[in-house]
């Protein structure tokens, strides 16, 4: 297993609720999984557990076998040089170049200058920006950006990527783009832990899905949807018949939520929605992204 979730609970001194809930989740070598829940359910606080951004309250937190929250201090760089990690705004240095940006991961953790030069452009190369080295990030396109996020990331050869919301600023487009060079590098025998709201690309990939809700592991489904597929709620056919009763279905779990233009909101996250949204959906806390 390359993730271990056992028993996982974390409170935040100020929450009055867990951000995680007793998770427990096995993620293997290899593996491509998807995370999803609302807005507050908890995945940036899972990701930051496996970064050891944050320790789990309780429970235990492994990666590559070892156990995150006993790994001394001095060796978290060893960590997060085993963990790459992409995210919503990029995180660029933006007074640095492309290739200073992505040789920069490799500085951090005293990668002989050699291996910097050589391996730099190959990262750029495979996200299709060997020719923009020489620019700043402000010079690059969202889409672009992003791109250079990932090669900093791969650049080390991580065991693990973790994404958090990828293509969260993104047009539907460019976020296929990044989903898709995602999907390369799993290929290339990485494991990668994506959380996202965006319901199209899940629906399109058809991977294992997780789902938070609250800080609860709700589902662990493997070619999941973005949405879950659950039988409806509430038996409909009979008290259909007058009115057509097309989305009598969808109408039952609204009225159980109370909270339709929400779910369908989550899909509109991404710019793409288009997906119908899930009936059960509990509602999204706080901003949005
Ligand atoms: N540093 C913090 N201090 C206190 N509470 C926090 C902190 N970070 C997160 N929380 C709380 O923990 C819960 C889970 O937040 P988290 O950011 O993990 O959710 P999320 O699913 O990643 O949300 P989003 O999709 O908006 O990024 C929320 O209730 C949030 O308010």
């Amino acid at each position: 297993m390359m993730i271990v979730l056992d028993a996982v609970s974390k409170w935040y001194p100020t929450g009055d609720r867990p951000a995680l809930a007793d998770v427990s989740a096995e993620i293997g070598t290899g593996e491509f999984v998807f995370l999803v829940g609302p807005s507050g359910s908890g995945k940036s606080t899972l990701l930051r557990l496996l970064l050891r951004e944050e320790r789990a309250s309780a429970g235990q937190v492994l990666v590559a076998g070892r156990d995150v929250a006993r790994i001394p201090d001095r060796r978290v760089p060893r960590l997060r040089r085993a963990v790459g990690c992409v995210f919503q705004d990029f995180r660029l240095l933006p007074n640095r170049t492309v290739a200073a940006n992505v040789a920069f991961a490799l500085d951090v953790v005293g990668r002989p200058r050699h291996v910097v030069r050589s391996v730099v452009p190959e990262a750029l190369e495979l996200v299709g920006l060997r020719e923009a080295a020489q620019r700043y990030p402000d010079e690059l396109s969202g889409g672009e950006q992003q791109r250079v996020a990932i090669a900093r990331a791969f650049v080390g050869r991580p065991r693990v990527l973790l994404a958090d919301e990828p293509t969260g600023n993104l047009d539907p487009a460019t976020s296929l783009e990044i989903m898709k060079l995602l999907d390369t590098i799993h290929r290339a025998g990485t494991t990668v832990l994506m959380a996202t709201h965006n319901a199209s690309l899940v629906d399109a990939m058809r991977r294992r899905v997780l789902e938070l809700g609250d800080g609860v592991l709700i589902r662990d489904e493997a070619d999941g949807r973005y949405d879950q597929t659950v039988p409806q709620p509430i038996a409909v056919p009979a008290q259909s018949a007058g009115d057509g009763g097309v989305d009598s279905g969808v109408d039952s779990g609204i009225g159980i939520g109370g909270i339709g233009g929400i779910g369908i909101g989550i899909g509109g996250i991404g710019g793409v929605g288009g997906g119908v949204s899930s009936p059960w959906a509990p509602p999204v806390r706080g901003a949005v992204g």
